[in-house]
């Protein structure tokens, strides 16, 4: 079977023929000119993975790599049926939820002394003992606990037989290339291949593998076995957080029909054509705000000292929705239970 055209040429192919979900180039030139500001702030370097967020590992090391691994291969489906009532995960006298609720519970855990970062521990953790690693402090437990625990066996028997379970190992074989790494990290584990069909193509966004490589560089501070060259070849990550955002700020716009249907909360399912081209049109809306941001740094000489890519604005974005979630109230997300975002 041939390959799925990759990420980059996916999100075109699908923002071109989208039916349903439309990139607003007004709302893509006001995002640039509003990130511009921002360039020069510390929050946009590759230093804000670590400086911006406590629970991120502050280390270099195999560990923190690893750490990485595990908590990318559960970075999954976190969104509560209502806002009021989600998991939420109590750390050094500070409460979490959503993805940070993951963070928190893996920090939890291994400051209780369990070895989570390591392959051979959660190659065979029970899911009993996953329900207690991961469980809430609300009533509401985080969601697909069964998935994560599959995942989890799979995963670490996997690290253990071809990357002598650690993966280190792993990004020592991809000879400093994200898309290296990317390739194998999908062809080695069967739960980051996020793709799909659209209009008879094969097609991927490998959300989870991209992030991997992107929290890999970081974790690493794209030095030493993170030196990736080719960085600025992921593209953002196709969550279900970042198209709420980019809607909120007029990047992307859905059709009446889409809309109700998000508003009302409806279900989608993998694989859907409208929830292939919310992922699609909102990674090749971030492509063209990333290069529109780059022109307007040259029109205006705003001399920019980091690398602009679309792992930045990524991280920019998710983090901007996480503080403005108040603001984007009224912009529904779309719903989904999955393995892959
Ligand atoms: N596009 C994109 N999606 C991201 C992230 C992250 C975490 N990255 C942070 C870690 C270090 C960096 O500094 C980032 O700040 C999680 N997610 C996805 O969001 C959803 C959870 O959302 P909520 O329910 O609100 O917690 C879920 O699909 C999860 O997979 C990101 O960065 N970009």
């Amino acid at each position: 079977m041939e390959a799925p055209l990759p990420p980059r040429e996916s999100a075109e192919f699908v923002a071109v023929r989208s039916q349903d979900v439309f990139v607003e180039k007004g709302g893509v030139d006001r995002v640039a000119e509003m990130l511009l500001e921002k360039v020069p702030g510390r929050e946009f370097g590759l230093g804000g993975w670590k400086s911006l967020h406590e629970l991120n590992p502050q280390a270099t090391d195999e560990d923190a790599v690893n750490w990485v691994f595990v908590v990318d291969t559960l970075n999954f489906s976190f969104w509560s049926e209502q806002e009021d009532r989600k998991c939420a995960v109590k750390y050094r006298s500070k409460t979490y939820s959503g993805y940070w609720a993951l963070c928190a519970a893996v920090n939890r855990a291994l400051d209780e002394g369990i070895p989570l970062t390591r392959a051979s521990f959660y190659a065979t953790v029970t899911l009993d003992q996953l329900q207690h690693i991961l469980h809430s402090d609300t009533d509401v437990p985080m969601p697909l606990i069964e998935e994560r625990h599959q995942i989890l066996n799979e995963t670490g028997k996997i690290l253990l037989e071809k990357f002598g379970g650690s993966f280190l190992n792993c990004v020592r074989k991809s000879d400093k290339s994200a898309q290296k790494l990317l390739s194998l990290v999908v062809e080695s584990f069967p739960s980051y291949r996020d793709v799909a069909v659209y209009q008879g193509k094969r097609i991927s966004f490998y959300k989870r593998a991209q992030i991997l490589v992107a929290d890999t560089w970081c974790v690493l501070e794209g030095k030493g076995d993170g030196c990736f060259n080719d960085i600025s070849s992921i593209t953002m990550f196709a969550d279900y957080r970042l198209p709420q955002v980019l809607a909120h700020l007029g990047a992307i716009r859905y059709s009446d029909e889409l809309l109700k249907k998000l508003l009302k909360g409806e279900m989608f399912l993998s694989g859907d054509k409208q929830e292939v081209e919310i992922r699609g049109c909102s990674v090749w809306c971030v492509e063209l705000i990333r290069d529109r941001l780059l022109e307007l740094s040259e029109e205006k000489g705003v001399k920019i000292c980091v690398e602009i890519n679309s792992v930045l604005l990524d991280y920019y974005l998710w983090d901007y929705a996480r503080d403005h979630r108040e603001d984007m109230k009224g912009i529904p997300f779309h719903r989904i239970r999955c393995i892959y975002y």
